[in-house]
């Protein structure tokens, strides 16, 4: 059988990627002492990682530590998804690599493999099934997923974003195959240190973290939540060109209030209750100290579908301390004000000449206001208080007003202004006359035909936006908004819908959603090596993001770009958000590069099969 003599490199590897373990040099010295030095005697015949006990003496009733060299050939190096290329493998790569035999003979390229599958996803007419196929492709051919995920975006952004990313989540303990992400649960008090080395990556930079309790706007799913983080993270890599290996979805199970679940017999999570104060505070305390000391000052740390009532608590305790984004919160704020500054072109006037009304004042509605606020403030040098006044909230008892604001939640506060109390969403309509009409709520069909028609007999071109996800939770449809209003509202809803005609008009809506922010956000934070997460940074987002929408947009009615178009928008919005970090000082990466755009795109993860000869 062949010796294979590997390069140091390649031994080196797996031990500095675990370099502050002392069970690293000890696999080293092992590994020197075993096979006389750099050569692995295994892997001629497993192609692979060689396992220092080898396969007889792991069935046998002793206690084993299941020591490997991660060198991967032969099957190993085909059932690593970071470099399985599967048929694109050459016939020279299938010498080199031990792969001859275990593959058909036929060589296919990349390409035609990305056709082949999205052939066979357009066969799934069920939307579970095509993410359930993308997750596979995923787990087994990484480069791949990512390849087709990019040069398919608008079509399989709903697959694995959502709207069906909720739907896999509702049935995520049915449809469970291998687990993705990282979880840390109250029975891993005490050791959420050692349970953050157990993930294999040395060098990430972004994680996304849910509790599972505000998944989209269905509510507690507990552990399930799961795939919100790993959804979350396939377009930072997709959309925003942060590499894979650089992205730690996670989620903290703290047990769940959905008694469905709790009642599952497949469900994945603690099947308890949700702790709550001192208990849920020290856990996310001993992980955000946990993640800052593994992965250090500049690792960015998204928060997900937290509920209101811890998430707003999150960011505030450890934005001063922490490189902490809070999605809901801000990228929801800086898409949407992108969103306004673009729509200005088809209505007309400032920012402050417009008046605002939400329905749901939560984690989404506060923060979009509060960043139009602050804009408005920008342009104009008038208090923030008073531009507040601009904006209106309903929650679910009605308009937020003064003589409520005793009683409501510390973020509600800013928004309780003079007025009567309005129960109905159409009669505030009426009391306020927005311009604007943004729904955040969670609750689908709340802007009804009386609703949608009040705004059009006042505006003639009402914006009205759809923002809560997913699709059955939109506060309307597009056709609904363009229907009754009869063809004159401008829209756009946090979950895609498809284009619609109407009196003989094709009317294409825009889709609000973060996923145009978080990603080019989150590479400009890394490439300036930005240590902490400012408001001014929300705000260049949002203009690096309006300033992508062009006339041909405008036309269609469009207040976004095309998703088509999204490595290019991240490429510019990462490059606004470095600019000012480097302005602001908060940029640890120096000297600041001259071009950010060309250096984003530089950076950005390429997903094209790399030669392995
Ligand atoms: N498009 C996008 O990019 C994003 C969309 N979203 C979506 O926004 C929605 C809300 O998220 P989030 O703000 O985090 O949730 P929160 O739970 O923080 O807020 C929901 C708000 O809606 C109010 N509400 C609930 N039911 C009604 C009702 N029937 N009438 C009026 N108000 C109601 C709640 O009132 P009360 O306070 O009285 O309970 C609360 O103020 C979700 O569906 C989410 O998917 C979120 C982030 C990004
Ligand atoms: C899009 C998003 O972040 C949400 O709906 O929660
Ligand atoms: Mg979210």
């Amino acid at each position: 059988m062949p010796t294979r003599i590997l390069p140091l490199k390649h031994l080196l590897r797996p031990v500095l990627c675990g370099e502050d373990r002392k069970f690293g040099f000890l696999l080293f010295l092992r590994t020197m002492m075993n096979g006389g030095g750099l050569v692995d005697k295994k892997s001629a015949v497993a192609g692979g990682a060689e396992e220092m006990c080898g396969e007889d003496c792991a069935t046998m009733d002793q206690p084993i530590t299941p020591w490997t060299v991660s060198v991967a050939s032969g099957h190993t190096l085909m059932r690593d998804p970071r470099h399985n290329k599967g048929l694109a493998f050459t016939e020279k790569e299938r010498d080199a690599h031990y792969l001859r035999g275990l593959l058909p003979p036929a060589v296919l390229s990349q390409e035609l493999q990305e056709k082949r599958l999205m052939h066979i996803l357009r066969q799934y007419k069920v939307p579970l099934q095509r993410y359930i196929a993308m997750m596979d492709l995923q787990e087994r051919n990484e480069r791949l997923f990512y390849k087709l995920l990019i040069d398919n975006v608008e079509e399989l952004l709903p697959v694995v974003y959502t709207p069906t990313v909720g739907e896999a989540c509702q049935k995520y303990g049915s449809i469970f195959r291998r687990p993705q992400g990282l979880y840390i649960s109250l029975k891993e008090k005490g050791k959420v240190h050692e349970v953050l080395k157990n993930w294999p990556e040395r060098s990430v930079q972004v994680i996304v973290v849910t509790d599972g309790e505000r998944i989209l706007g269905l509510g507690d799913l507990g552990c399930q939540g799961m795939g919100i983080p790993v959804g979350k993270l396939s377009l930072y890599t997709a959309l925003g060109g942060v590499r894979p290996s650089a992205c730690l979805p996670i989620t903290i199970d703290v047990g769940t209030n959905n008694e469905k679940l709790l009642n599952d017999e497949f469900y994945t999570g603690l099947r308890q209750r949700r702790a709550t104060g001192q208990a849920y505070a020290e856990l996310l305390h001993e992980f955000m100290s946990a993640v800052k000391q593994i992965y250090g000052e500049k690792v960015l740390i998204q928060f997900e579908d937290f509920a209101n009532h811890n998430a707003f608590e999150l960011l505030a305790r450890y934005s001063s301390s922490h490189l902490v984004f809070n999605d809901d919160i801000q990228g929801t704020a800086s898409v949407v004000l992108s969103g306004l500054i673009a729509a200005l072109k088809l209505l007309g006037g400032t920012l402050a000449d417009h008046r605002f009304l939400f329905l749901g004042a939560g984690e989404a509605g506060t923060g979009i206001a509060e960043l139009i606020a602050l804009e408005m403030s920008k342009q104009t040098g008038n208090p923030i208080e008073e531009n507040r006044k601009k904006i209106w909230l309903v929650d679910s008892k009605g308009l937020i007003v003064e003589s409520h604001k005793q009683s409501l939640q510390h973020f509600k506060k800013p928004w309780a202004h003079e007025h009567e109390p309005v129960t109905k969403l159409v009669d505030a309509v009426k009391a306020i006359k927005p311009t604007v009409l943004i729904g955040t709520s969670g609750v689908g069909k709340q802007f009804t035909k009386e609703v949608v028609e009040a705004m059009a007999s006042i505006n003639e071109k009402p914006l009205i936006m759809a923002l809560s996800n997913p699709t059955s939770q939109a506060e309307c449809t597009a056709e609904e908004a363009y229907t009754w209003s009869e063809g004159r509202a401008i829209f756009a809803s946090g979950s895609p819908f498809d284009p619609f005609e109407y009196n003989g008009k094709v009317f294409v809506p825009g889709q609000a959603n973060n996923a145009y922010i978080f990603p080019g956000f989150g590479l400009g934070l890394i490439i300036s090596g930005a240590i902490r997460v400012h408001d001014d940074m929300l705000l260049a987002a949002s203009e690096a993001l309006a300033s992508q929408v062009t006339e041909e947009h405008f036309k269609k009615g469009l207040i976004y770009p095309p998703f088509s178009d999204i490595r290019k928008i991240s490429a510019n919005i990462a490059a606004k958000v470095a600019t000012k970090a480097y302005e602001l000082g908060l940029a640890s990466h120096l000297p600041q590069p001259k071009n950010l755009v060309k250096h984003a795109e530089s950076c950005m993860y390429n997903p094209v099969y790399r030669s392995y000869l």
